[in-house]
């Protein structure tokens, strides 16, 4: 279920930040962070999207496998490489999430993340954390490039004092945390609009 409404949070903060780009390359990554990438794609397949999905490690649990169905009964691509990078308006980031090792990134995520880098021209949105960075540090070398937008999952995690916040926008989806559960592990809950799932800091 917070897979669902994680990855809904990520699609509707792609939605605020990028009305008008909707050729999506969404990069998933082996864990939930990716599975989150999934569940994103097809909200944004479904509000007029046009996202393919790059998941060069799938995972073989049911619930992932059952995510990739839904989208390829919705016609989404999932694509072999990214060779041509260029022709994607958007890129959302969900390689990896909060149970990130800092360190050597092993392959293929390595080269993925150099080759995002390569192409500064098309705007990245990062899941949760941005790939790479270690998650209470920030930045590490050979890590993504600065995102332009970060969505951060159930709360912000201390990378996110670590982001520009001239360059990246930063929003938070957390909604799905009951009151119980926020006072318990003392996570603030922010002031969503409406039907909101997320919210820009
Ligand atoms: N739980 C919750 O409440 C919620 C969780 N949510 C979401 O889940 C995300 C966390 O998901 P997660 O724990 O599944 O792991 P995630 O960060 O996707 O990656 C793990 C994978 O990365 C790999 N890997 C690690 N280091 C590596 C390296 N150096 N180089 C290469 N690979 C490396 C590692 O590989 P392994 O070590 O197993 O070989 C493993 O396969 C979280 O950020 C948010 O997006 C939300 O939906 C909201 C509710």
């Amino acid at each position: 279920m917070k897979m669902e409404l994680a990855g809904l949070s990520v699609a509707e903060a792609t939605f605020k930040s990028f009305p008008l780009l909707k050729d999506v390359l969404i990069i998933a990554g082996p864990g939930n962070n990716g599975g989150d990438g999934l569940v994103a794609a097809r909200h944004l397949k479904l509000w007029g999207y046009n996202p393919k999905v790059y998941y060069p490690k799938s995972s073989q649990k049911d619930l992932f496998k059952g995510l990739q169905t839904q989208l390829k009964n919705l016609d989404v691509e999932f694509v072999q490489d990214i060779n041509g990078f260029e022709k994607f308006q958007l890129i959302i980031d969900a390689i990896f999430g909060f149970s990130f090792k800092s360190g050597e990134i092993r392959e293929p995520f390595k080269s993925i993340i150099e080759g995002i880098n390569n192409v500064p021209s098309i705007p990245i949105l990062s899941v949760d954390i941005p790939s790479g960075w270690d998650v209470e540090k920030g930045f590490v070398k050979g890590g993504i490039r600065e995102p332009d937008v970060l969505i951060s999952l159930t709360a912000p995690k201390p990378v996110a004092n670590h982001l520009d916040l001239g360059k990246t926008q930063h929003f938070v989806g957390g909604r799905f945390i009951g009151k119980e559960f926020a006072e318990r592990y003392g996570i603030e809950i922010y002031n969503y609009k409406g039907y909101d799932q997320t919210v820009k800091l």
